[in-house]
């Protein structure tokens, strides 16, 4: 079997993602795709409550026919002191998972900061690492089209500008964030 990873802050999940992971199981030879949320993010990206996110990446798979799924690896390793490093999990999941080939999906905007990822060589020796075109974030040797325009830190501004992303969040995804009050949104009453 093998495995395409897709970590992220996932805050929210947001139709890019889901795109993304969709396009690599529709295109390569992946039999399902892994949401792997950061426990604590390796940068210092401010996040919202890890179980949160998790729900939220939980239900965005909910689209999918069972392909897509979430996996908490990164608060198991957080948990024992890890500091979140994507080197250190892909060697965590594959010793647990020994019959698995992993792939690493990662968006071209993060291209820039590979030189501050820890031993990015051994990531490249584990794992397939497949660069998915993000829009506006041109780069050579990038995977298909270019895909959705849109991010989370787009949908946190328009949220806290009071407005609605129903076309940028799956709808479950934002029935959860409005019910739990994440991002500034108002529980329903009654
Ligand atoms: N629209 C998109 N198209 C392609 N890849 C994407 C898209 N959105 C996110 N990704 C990729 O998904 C992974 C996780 O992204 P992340 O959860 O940080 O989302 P984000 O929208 O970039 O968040 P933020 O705006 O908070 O930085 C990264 O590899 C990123 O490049
Ligand atoms: O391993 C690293 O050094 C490293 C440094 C920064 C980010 N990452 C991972 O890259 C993924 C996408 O991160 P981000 O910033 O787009 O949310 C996420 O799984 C992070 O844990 C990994």
């Amino acid at each position: 079997m093998k495995v395409a990873l897709l970590g992220g802050s996932f805050n929210p999940p947001h139709v890019g993602h889901l795109l993304a992971a969709l396009y690599v199981h529709a295109t390569q030879q992946v039999d399902e795709v892994w949401l792997m949320p950061a426990y604590q993010h390796p940068f210092g990206k401010a996040l919202a409550p890890f179980e949160h996110r998790v729900r939220m990446c939980e239900v965005m798979c909910e689209e999918t026919s069972g392909w897509l799924k979430t996996n908490s690896v990164e608060k198991v390793l957080g948990e024992q002191g890890g500091s979140g490093r994507t080197v250190d999990t892909l060697s965590f999941l594959r010793e647990c998972n020994p019959t698995i080939r992993f792939a690493l999906i990662i968006g071209s905007d993060i291209l820039k900061d590979l030189p501050h990822w820890k031993s990015f060589d051994r990531i490249e020796r584990m794992a397939q690492v497949l660069v998915l075109y993000r829009a506006g974030y041109p780069a050579p040797g990038t995977l298909g089209p270019p895909l959705a325009e849109v991010s989370s830190t787009q949908i946190r501004d328009l949220l806290a500008r009071g407005e609605e992303p129903t076309e940028l969040v799956p709808r479950g995804v934002l029935d959860y964030a409005r019910e739990m009050g994440l991002y500034g949104l108002s529980p329903p009453v009654g």
